[in-house]
């Protein structure tokens, strides 16, 4: 796959719902039934971090849940892009970028959304043919402020923004014209996971997916 395919496909990702569920899932029995609650409630593009050892099993499973589009986060190696595509993820997401990451997925076929900080590393990117990014970790580096910002120069290059959003600044950022959508743990929070309340986690995707 070329970058500018790798976008045209990550582009399509983040235009089915405003927000992408980042997922930390601690065991792979939690995965189809959280995968199920987030799509009830319209957010069909899910990603699975892969910072636990669940992470690859949670992904076979949620790959399986019919509506659901699954993808890998923390997606940092060659080695990783390997393990999520055999793992059944659609897309890959990493907090920031590579040669050797952006090659590997390249070469895997698997649809990459890769990190940027910084005007620099979205040129970077954007000199490589990738038209969309990653705006990580927005929270802490500025904001829709920095993002818009930043992205003001920079018109061709479209963003999901992710890293300390949550309902209350999530329609800053989805105001902006380069933002296709953002990424965010709040719409599964651990101890309702833990509880076992997926009903309560529909009721948040739903609400997420009105934003
Ligand atoms: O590691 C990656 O590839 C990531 O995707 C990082 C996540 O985007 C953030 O950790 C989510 O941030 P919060 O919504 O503030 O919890």
């Amino acid at each position: 796959m070329t970058p500018r395919q790798i976008s045209e496909a990550t582009e399509s990702l983040c235009r089915h719902a405003p927000v992408i569920p980042v997922l930390v899932v601690d065991s792979a029995h939690e995965a189809a039934p959280l995968a199920k609650a987030l799509v009830a409630g319209g957010l069909p593009v899910l990603e699975v971090t892969l910072r636990t050892p669940a992470a690859l099993d949670a992904i076979t499973a949620m790959a399986r849940v019919p509506g659901g589009i699954v993808g890998a986060g923390t997606v940092l190696t060659p080695e990783d892009v390997a393990a999520a595509k055999a793992a059944g993820a659609r897309f890959a997401v990493s907090p920031g970028a590579t040669d050797r990451l952006l090659a590997a997925c390249e070469a895997a076929e698997l649809p990459l959304l890769p990190g940027a900080a910084t005007a620099s590393e979205a040129m970077a990117l954007l000199e490589r043919g990738y038209s969309v990014q990653k705006f990580f970790p927005a929270g802490a580096i500025g904001g829709a402020k920095a993002l818009k910002a930043i992205g003001a120069p920079l018109p061709q290059v479209r963003f999901c923004p992710t890293g300390g959003i949550g309902p209350e600044n999530a329609p800053d950022y989805l105001a902006l014209d380069n933002v296709l959508c953002v990424g965010g743990s709040w719409v599964a929070p651990k101890t309702l996971v833990a509880a076992g309340d997926f009903d309560a986690i529909t009721d948040l995707a739903r609400q997420a997916a009105a934003l």
